[in-house]
This record gives structure tokens, C-alpha cells and sequence, in this order.
């Protein structure tokens, strides 16, 4: 299948799973804390998290309470994107993708955090490669990043193997947590 046709398959049967992705993601949620990868880590990257996808506002406040530091991406043109910190106290603005995203500020960038979770709207469980909405973002700044990666996997979005077509550029998240 192209990417294409797996994303207009996929998007709707994760619109009729939604609620169950809402469910999985607090079990998600404590086996990611529970990670070494995610323990060592003192900086993570991680987004808000939109209706299809796995809840990660939890997430985000578990990193604060554990002194870890969070950057959200802010999307940039030409497909770039830049990790900004993200504190308690900083307003956020809905992006056109709609979730929220920090400000650019250059101050605040880090684009080499310890560990990145990737979102996604589909997972093979056994080369770990992953398709995303389409913008190709995270193929392109992953390709330049040095540090860990990890997704959350809820049941809807994951495949034994990949149904889609992979292409050169895609690229392996390296530990998947299944729900
Ligand atoms: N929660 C969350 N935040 C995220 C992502 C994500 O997958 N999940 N992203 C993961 O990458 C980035 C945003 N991804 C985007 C993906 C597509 C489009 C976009 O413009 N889509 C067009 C149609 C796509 C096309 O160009 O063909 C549109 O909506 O009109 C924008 C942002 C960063 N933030
Ligand atoms: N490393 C790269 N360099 C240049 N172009 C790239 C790169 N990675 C992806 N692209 C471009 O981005 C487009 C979208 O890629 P793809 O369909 O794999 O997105 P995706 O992984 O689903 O999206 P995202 O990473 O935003 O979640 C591709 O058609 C490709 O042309």
C-alpha cells in the first residue's frame, strides 16, 4: 500500500478507536516511567498530544515532577522543526496542525535531547519502522539526531509488519512500548 492509502484507512479505524487509545495511554504512560531509557533521561521531547493520539499531557508532568527537562517542537518552514523548552508557566499557541506549540525562541532550543518520543499513527512491531500524518517532520529532523528514541504504541496502531511502503528516508524508532 502506499502511504497514502494506509493513512485513510488508518486515521479512521483510529477515529473508532479512539476512546480505547485514551484508555491504553495511563498504562503507557507508567510503563514509559518505569523505562531506564526514560528514568536516565534529564531531557525529553515530546508533543501535545491530538484526539488520535496517545495522551501525553501526563507524561509531561511526571518529566517536571522527576526534574526533567521538556521541549516541545515548534514547526518551522520547509519541514523543519526546533525543540523548545517547555515550562509550567509558558503560554502556548495552537499550531495549524492543532496542538499546541511553544514560541520560537533560539535561546530555548535543543535539538539533541536524551530522549525523544515520536508520535505516529502507525507502528510495525517488528522492523519498529513508523508512518506519521504526513509531514515527513520527524523523518527529517531524526535523521540528524543523536540521542534515544522511543513511541507508545496503543493497540490500534500497531502491525506486525509494515503494510505501507518504507522508503529511504524513513526511519526506525528504537524501542517501541506496546500497550
Ligand atoms: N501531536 C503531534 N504533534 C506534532 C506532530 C504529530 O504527529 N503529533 N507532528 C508530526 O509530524 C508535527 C506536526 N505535523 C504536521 C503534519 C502535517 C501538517 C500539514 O500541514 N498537513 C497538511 C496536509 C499534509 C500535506 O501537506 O500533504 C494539512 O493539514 O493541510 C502539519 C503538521 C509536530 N507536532
Ligand atoms: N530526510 C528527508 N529529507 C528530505 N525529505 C524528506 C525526508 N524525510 C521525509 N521527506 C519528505 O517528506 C514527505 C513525507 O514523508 P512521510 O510520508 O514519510 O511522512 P511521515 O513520516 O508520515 O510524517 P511525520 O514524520 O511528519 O510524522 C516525503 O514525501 C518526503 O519527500
Amino acid at each position: 500500500m502506499t502511504k497514502k492509502e494506509f493513512r485513510t484507512t488508518q486515521l479512521y479505524r483510529l477515529k473508532q478507536a479512539q476512546f480505547t487509545t485514551k484508555k491504553e495511554s495511563l498504562a503507557l504512560t507508567q510503563l514509559l516511567l518505569a523505562h531506564p531509557t526514560f528514568k536516565s533521561a534529564k531531557s525529553i521531547g515530546i508533543t501535545y498530544s491530538g484526539a488520535l493520539e496517545v495522551e501525553t499531557s501526563l507524561i509531561i508532568q511526571a518529566a517536571w515532577r522527576k526534574g526533567k527537562r521538556v521541549y516541545l517542537p515548534k514547526t518551522l518552514p520547509n519541514r523543519q522543526m526546533a525543540f523548545i523548552e517547555h515550562t509550567a508557566k509558558d503560554e502556548l499557541v495552537l499550531s495549524s496542525f492543532g496542538v499546541p506549540e511553544p514560541r520560537y525562541e533560539e535561546r530555548r532550543v535543543n535539538n539533541e535531547v536524551d530522549l525523544m518520543i515520536v508520535p505516529g499513527i502507525g507502528f510495525a512491531t517488528d522492523s519498529h519502522y513508523r508512518i506519521g500524518f504526513g509531514g515527513g517532520y520527524y523523518d527529517r529532523f531524526l535523521a540528524h539526531y543523536p540521542g534515544q528514541t522511543v513511541a507508545l504504541v496503543p493497540t490500534a496502531m500497531q502491525f506486525a509488519t509494515a503494510e505501507w511502503q518504507i522508503e529511504p528516508f524513513d526511519i526506525p524508532i528504537q524501542e517501541l512500548i506496546l500497550a
